[in-house]
């Protein structure tokens, strides 16, 4: 079952074609990668998925409904989450903190309504917290839960960053460049936990990431944009042998 339509998406900023009739489709429960040299549009169609970017022609349709003109915080209720390349984190809150927040698509009593309906939203809080928790022990960040995001390693942010779209519970998981700046023991943690993510929790997981190796092994299915096109689309093995793709990354060594 399709999980996500794109069709036709086309984006442009002035005279620059970010994308340039793109259509994909993304099956339920797969990991699905998004590839390309530097400026091919990856982050654009991430963004046109997120709602952060409404493509100029196309639509995109997400558990059959048209989601084309949805804002981003709607798109987050239906289960869409994203966890950013830059990290988008409150660096003076605890880790707990920025995780709580990222559970706001889902609480139901607002500040308001929790001053007059104290034990439903202290009832609510409590199943947060629960959640919260299970992603807490998921990504194996309990001791650092108390501590001000500011003050973490890099890789630690990233992973809390990761953590803060997961506490969405998300049917569908948007993974900017996890792993961009890692070093090789942070990136193999990070590769586990996508994995862990995928099977444990079921969630169906776009990835945008330059590590070809990583790509390969994690993903069951792969596009590949070049200058705004889709170029080449299919399982990690079909990508590798498709002569359009190979010739776009000729001289990176990173394809392999
Ligand atoms: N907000 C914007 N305003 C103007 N041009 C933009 C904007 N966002 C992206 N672009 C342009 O669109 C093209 C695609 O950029 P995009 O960031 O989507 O590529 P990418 O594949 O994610 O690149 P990278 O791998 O370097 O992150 C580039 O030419 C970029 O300069």
């Amino acid at each position: 079952m399709n999980l996500l339509e794109v069709r036709n998406i086309s984006l442009a900023f002035g005279g620059v074609k970010a994308l340039n009739d793109v259509s994909f489709t993304i099956r339920k429960g797969e990991i699905f990668s998004l590839i390309g040299p530097n400026g091919a549009g990856k982050t654009s169609m991430l963004n046109c998925i997120s709602g952060l970017y409404r493509p100029t022609e196309g639509s995109i349709s997400f558990e059959g409904a048209d989601i084309t003109g949805m804002k981003p915080f709607k798109r987050a209720g239906l289960g869409i989450a994203r966890a950013f390349q830059n990290i988008e984190l409150f660096s003076h809150l605890t880790v707990l903190d920025n995780l709580m927040l990222g559970r706001h698509t889902k609480m139901k009593t607002g500040v308001l309504a929790g001053g007059f309906y104290w034990g439903r939203a202290q009832k609510e809080e409590i199943e947060h917290r629960k959640a919260v928790e299970r992603v807490i022990d998921f990504l194996e960040i309990e001791d650092i839960r108390n501590i001000p995001v500011g003050r973490l390693a890099y890789g630690l942010k990233k992973r809390v960053e990761v953590g803060r779209a997961l506490a969405m519970e998300p049917k569908l998981l948007l993974l900017d460049e996890p792993m961009a700046g890692m070093n090789a023991e942070e990136k193999e943690d990070m590769a586990r936990f996508i994995l862990d993510i995928h099977e444990e929790m079921g969630s169906t997981v776009v990835l945008i990431e330059h590590d070809m190796g990583v790509v390969m092994d994690l993903s069951d299915s792969v596009a590949v944009l070049d200058f705004g096109k889709l170029i080449g689309k299919g399982t990690p093995q079909e990508v590798q042998e498709n002569p359009d793709v190979i010739k776009a990354y000729l001289g990176e060594e990173q394809f392999i």
